[in-house]
């Protein structure tokens, strides 16, 4: 390794706090110049959300509420995905008392991020379908790398997006662009989703998406910051209540639909395909 590279390493981790430990899926670093933590989702290969990637997601934002960061930026630590959404693998054929804690935790992990009273920013690296699209569009700032794809595509799996996935993309969309988007299943490349409003910036790569993140959490930095998170809570205080209230509804409205043997089936068939895919290449 070239010397710079090594003093380079060496500076990075004087300047940067690892709160969170590699045995976890997910990691957190806080930045000590900024005061911001990164927080990186590592579960290969495509960082499906299963329970325990969803459970540690959730002590993270936790970590950063507690550790007076001054901001969370939401990434990946793969070159091409962000996130491929919910685990397909945790609604196929699920295990019943498994399934109820996957869904309790995604209710509980969104309830954490969407409701974050530190500035949130995603910097989405890779491709973000679904629940990947659901984690970024529950972050206030969105900065995407070129040639990749964001959205919600639940209707192309036969499944529908539930009130609180619609909640976090109407934050960011005009109804009748998402609710055409949400109806269609539509995965928006990088540069649609610019043009639409979808993310809010480009970058040409992680790093440079990251210093775009920092820049908009520094757009805060004098303004008081409990009368800013006051202002943010109150924003999305309708549609976390929403959630709150009906948490056990959620779920069983859950269970039942994806319990249905027609889902089942539409489920099986499109983890199929991915296989197939993936053996083609
Ligand atoms: C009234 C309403 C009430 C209730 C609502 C009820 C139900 C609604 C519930 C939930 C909403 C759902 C939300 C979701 O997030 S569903 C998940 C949607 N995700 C996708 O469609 C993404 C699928 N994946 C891809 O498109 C590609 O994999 C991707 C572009 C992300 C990456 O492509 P790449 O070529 O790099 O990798 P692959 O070769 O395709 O994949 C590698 C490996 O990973 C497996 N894989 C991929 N995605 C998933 C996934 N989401 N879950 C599980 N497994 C996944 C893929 O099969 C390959 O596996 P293997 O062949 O074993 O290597």
């Amino acid at each position: 390794m070239m010397r710079s590279k090594v003093l380079s390493l060496v500076a990075r981790a004087a300047s940067n706090r690892m709160m969170s430990t590699a045995t976890k899926l997910t990691t957190v670093e806080v930045n000590d110049k900024t005061g911001i933590a990164t927080l990186t989702m590592n579960r290969p290969p495509v960082n499906g959300l299963n329970l325990e990637l969803l459970q540690d997601l959730k002590s993270s934002i936790d970590e950063v509420e507690g550790n007076k960061s001054r901001g969370l930026i939401l990434t990946s630590s793969s070159s091409t995905i962000f996130s491929a959404g919910l685990d397909i693998l945790e609604m196929y054929k699920p295990d019943k008392d498994r399934i109820r804690a996957f869904w309790t935790q995604l209710q509980e992990t969104w309830l954490a991020l969407y409701g974050s009273s530190v500035p949130t920013a995603a910097a989405i690296n890779g491709h973000s379908p679904a629940g990947g699209c659901l984690l970024a569009t529950s972050c206030e700032y969105r900065v995407m790398v070129p040639n990749f794809t964001i959205g919600l595509n639940e209707t192309q799996l036969g499944i529908v997006a539930p009130k609180w996935f619609m909640a976090s993309f109407l934050s960011v969309l005009p109804q009748r662009e998402a609710e055409r988007a949400l109806n269609q299943g539509r995965m928006f490349t990088t540069e649609e989703a610019l043009k639409v409003g979808l993310i809010d910036e480009t970058a040409n790569s992680k790093e440079e998406a990251i210093e775009k993140c920092v820049a908009f959490i520094g757009t805060f930095a004098k303004v008081n910051p409990l009368a800013r998170s006051l202002t943010k809570q109150q924003f999305r205080a309708a549609d976390l209540q929403q959630l709150q209230n009906e948490r056990q509804q959620d779920l069983e409205k859950f269970l039942f639909f994806v319990n249905q043997p027609a889902v089942q089936k539409g489920l099986g068939i499109y983890l199929e395909g991915l296989k197939k895919k993936a053996k083609k290449q």
